[in-house]
């Protein structure tokens, strides 16, 4: 089963306007008129989606993504931004659950599944993360940890709304790092997570959903991570904020 790669960066809580106008200005100069086997989705903080948007936002092999969006449409919720206003900026991805939402705002799988949903009713193709701390991982949690958070996480999706979200598998001891799971650990991850899609959604769903990997991601081990036949793109923190190492390991993981 053919699975366009899909490969995203996320800044987090980096570049400003200006940064990101620099980012984007040479990002640009080094992808334009070249057509990429794989998806390529940017994802800056809010503040700076507006100028991403202004030069990106008409070229076709990027999309942008939010890090982040409201369960709700609008009203008294202070400091929150929804789905709709996003859509606005031309942003077609967000990204949800990451690990760091979770851990220091308390998202819980309730409230990711809100908002997954909430995104797939607007139309927002959500990129909804999960991973197991190194502790569970010790205690032999890895797959009850994994069960829970895709169980929850995308309970109520139909079919449709489920091949229109992407999983990324973010291994918690993974992210910030620079300890990479190795091919094996997260191949075996990425084969028991669609096997609970399987088990949600079906066998047919399952081999169609796509399931990046996420944590301390490098040009130096993207080529062997994406050669796995369960990963099918990269989610990429600290690598993707210098354009030419984002670009590096678009290519050294997507091969034209
Ligand atoms: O969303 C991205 C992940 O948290 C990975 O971050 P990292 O590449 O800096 O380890």
């Amino acid at each position: 089963m053919f699975r366009k790669p899909i490969f995203a960066a996320n800044w987090k809580m980096n570049k400003g306007p200006s940064e990101t106008e620099d980012f984007a200005r040479s990002f640009l100069s080094k992808v334009q008129n070249r057509t990429f086997p794989c998806d390529i989705v940017i994802a800056p903080p809010f503040v700076s989606l507006s100028k991403a948007a202004e030069i990106l936002g008409n070229v076709s092999s990027i999309a942008l993504a939010a890090q982040n969006c409201s369960q709700f449409d609008s009203g008294a919720y202070t400091g929150e931004i929804s789905a709709m206003m996003l859509k606005e900026f031309f942003v077609h991805y967000v990204i949800l659950g990451h690990s760091e939402r979770r851990a220091i705002y308390g998202e819980t799988d309730e409230v990711i599944n809100a908002k997954v949903r909430k995104a797939r009713e607007l139309n927002m193709k959500p990129i909804f993360c999960i991973g197991e701390t190194l502790e569970e991982r010790e205690a032999g949690k890895l797959e009850k940890v994994l069960r829970t958070q895709v169980s929850a996480g995308l309970q109520g999706l139909s079919e449709r709304d489920l091949l229109d979200t992407v999983i990324a598998y973010e291994p918690v001891w993974a992210i910030g790092t620079g300890v990479t799971a190795s091919a094996a650990q997260a191949q075996e991850a990425h084969a028991f997570v669609r096997s609970l899609v399987a088990e949600q959604f079906g066998a047919d769903s399952a081999a169609k959903i796509r399931i990046q990997y996420g944590g301390s991601v490098k040009p130096s081990n993207a080529a062997e991570l994406m050669a796995c036949p369960d990963i099918d793109g990269a989610l990429i923190g600290g690598a993707s904020l210098e354009p030419q190492s984002f670009l590096d390991i678009i290519e050294k993981g997507a091969p034209a």
